[in-house]
């Protein structure tokens, strides 16, 4: 059997002089390919769990003391030699992108770490068209980072850790300054990016996004989980931070009878299932 691109046990943390713990007892796996969204209150510890995964949390944070086993592919991350080590396989999307932004021009800044890790400029290059192609950074590449937009910028920061080649990537609401539009074309990238193979865990307040993206969803409170499944299965339950209103309106409806069709996650998914729940009553009124 082989082993999951993460397995996590008893993940607890304390920040020094916090008066409860940031992470409790976290526990989960995640397969090869598998998208995981995270969603959570504010202070749920979602960014706390991305840096405990991501191993900047304990070997670069003094302040916050960690307990628990974190494995990738089979290895514990305690294990790895550093951090350089770590991010060849793991890559950090941090939530502020003006944290990772280091270069002045956008296509220094995607090329940069390669350059650094000695990729071949043949791969390089390679590299650099499929991030431009993926994050639509075509007419982005020769502009200052400092000019661009936060959408933008957030856009980069993605494109310049998927230049890395992770074989998991970690996103800390990678999407918080996109607009719709934007933030499709990020989660399609990622959807791509994960039917190749590469692991994916994203903490995202748009549930409606991750409703739509995610193979499962963590719910976080108080640094524990309060619950893990499908969307399905997570989004309607008492657990589920704002959950997409199509929901609410497709439970009521459910309970009053009028909706018996499988419960949707987004409006066109929601419009879908009712178009075709009214076009068989009107068949069944008007057999042909
Ligand atoms: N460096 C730190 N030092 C002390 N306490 C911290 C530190 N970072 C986070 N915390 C605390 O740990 C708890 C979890 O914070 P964390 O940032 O992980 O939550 P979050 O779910 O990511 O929140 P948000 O959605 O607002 O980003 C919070 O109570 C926070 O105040």
């Amino acid at each position: 059997m082989t082993a999951p691109a993460l397995a996590v046990s008893g993940l607890t943390v304390r920040y020094e002089g916090a008066d409860r713990r940031a992470l409790d007892d976290v526990g989960f796996d995640v397969a090869q390919g598998e998208i995981l969204g995270i969603l959570g209150p504010t202070g749920a510890g979602k960014s706390t769990l991305l840096q405990c995964l991501s191993g900047v949390i304990p070997r670069h944070e003094d302040s916050a003391a960690m307990r628990g086993d974190i494995e990738v592919f089979g290895r514990r991350l305690s294990d790895f030699a550093g951090l350089s080590e770590v991010t060849e396989t793991v890559g950090l999307v941090m939530q502020d992108p003006e944290v990772q932004l280091v270069n002045t021009v956008v296509r220094e800044e995607l090329v940069w770490g390669m350059e650094n890790r000695g990729v071949p400029v043949p791969e390089i290059e390679r590299r650099l068209q499929r991030a431009a192609d993926l994050f639509d950074l075509g007419n982005l590449l020769d502009r200052f980072t400092h000019a661009l937009s936060g959408g933008e910028k957030q856009r980069v920061v993605v494109a310049s850790i998927f230049c890395l080649n992770p074989r998991i990537m970690l996103l800390d609401e990678p999407t918080s300054e996109l607009d719709p539009a934007g933030t499709e074309g990020v989660m399609d990238a990622v959807r791509v990016l994960a039917d190749e193979g590469v692991t994916v865990i994203v903490v995202e307040h748009k549930v409606e996004e991750l409703a739509v993206y995610a193979d499962r969803l963590i719910a976080m409170r108080h640094g524990r989980i309060e619950a893990v499944g499908t969307p399905r299965e997570v989004l309607p339950g008492p657990a589920a931070p704002d959950r997409p209103q199509v929901l609410d309106i497709a439970l009521q409806l459910s309970e009053q009878g009028h909706w018996d069709a499988e419960l949707p996650l987004s409006v066109p998914a929601a419009v879908a299932t009712w178009q075709s729940m009214t076009h068989d009553q009107h068949s069944d009124r008007n057999p042909s």
